[in-house]
């Protein structure tokens, strides 16, 4: 994994929130590399902080102290529009539930980000179907999100956060919603996906059976990340 290009990194990451009367220090000089193709696992207690790690490295937040970097850029000092660009670019989310657009089938929710990234729609269609094929639920795809199985709709879900070949993965329970044989199968499907494409991924999750199946697990300890 060495010699692999490090696509997203944190450095000396802080975050807090301000409560009525005193302050939470959730990241605390968190550091963190992932590289591509890599998977990691991100195991840590319920409000350890984890989705405010992925919100942070996924530019959805930003961080009070430190820099985030995705693919050797630092994003601290881009405006919003700026960072709203890299994240639709290099970066897809899959989340535990899984946000589908109701009204629109599975195929149109996977085509929806290309669309939006300029593709035409024959284009983005092609591709969504592909990746629907990919999860084995190409038979699924004119079905609407109420029509399918909480493991099809996460499969769906997965296929819309790759669609627009991002470079990393960050996914938040992506499984916990899910029951053990469905989660499994839905891990096999991301893990798969991300061996033929390079992906990165790091996920947060609270099953330590798919934690181990990762390249690496690390936990949040005094606001940072630590091995495990
Ligand atoms: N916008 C916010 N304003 C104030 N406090 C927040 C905000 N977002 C999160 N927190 C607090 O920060 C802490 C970390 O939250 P976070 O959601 O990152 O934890 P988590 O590890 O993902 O938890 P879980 O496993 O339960 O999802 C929690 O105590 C939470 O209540």
């Amino acid at each position: 994994m060495a010699d692999r290009k490090t696509v997203l990194r944190l450095r000396g990451v802080d975050r807090a929130y301000n409560e009525a009367n005193h302050t939470l220090q959730i990241l605390k000089g968190a550091d963190f590399e992932l590289r591509e193709g890599e998977m990691v696992a991100l195991v840590a207690p319920s409000g350890a902080g984890k989705s405010t790690l992925l919100h942070t490295a996924g530019l959805l937040e930003r961080p009070d102290g430190g820099e985030v970097f995705i693919n050797g850029t630092a994003c601290g000092t881009m405006s919003d529009g700026e960072r709203t660009a890299r994240r639709r670019n290099d970066v897809g989310f899959v989340y535990q539930f899984h946000h589908l657009l109701p009204e629109f089938s599975a195929l149109e929710n996977v085509m929806i980000p290309q669309m939006i990234r300029g593709l035409s729609r024959g284009k983005a269609a092609e591709r969504a179907q592909q990746l629907l094929d990919y999860m084995r639920i190409g038979p699924r795809a004119a079905h609407r999100p109420a029509e399918l199985s909480g493991g099809e709709q996460q499969r769906v879900a997965i296929a819309r956060a790759v669609a627009n070949a991002p470079l990393v993965l960050l996914a938040d329970e992506p499984t916990g919603n899910l029951d053990p044989e469905t989660s499994g199968y839905v891990f096999e499907a991301l893990s798969a996906l991300a061996r033929q494409s390079g992906l990165a991924a790091l996920v947060a999750t609270h099953n330590h059976a798919l934690a181990e199946r990762m390249d690496r697990v690390v936990t949040l300890a005094e606001g940072r990340v630590v091995a495990v």
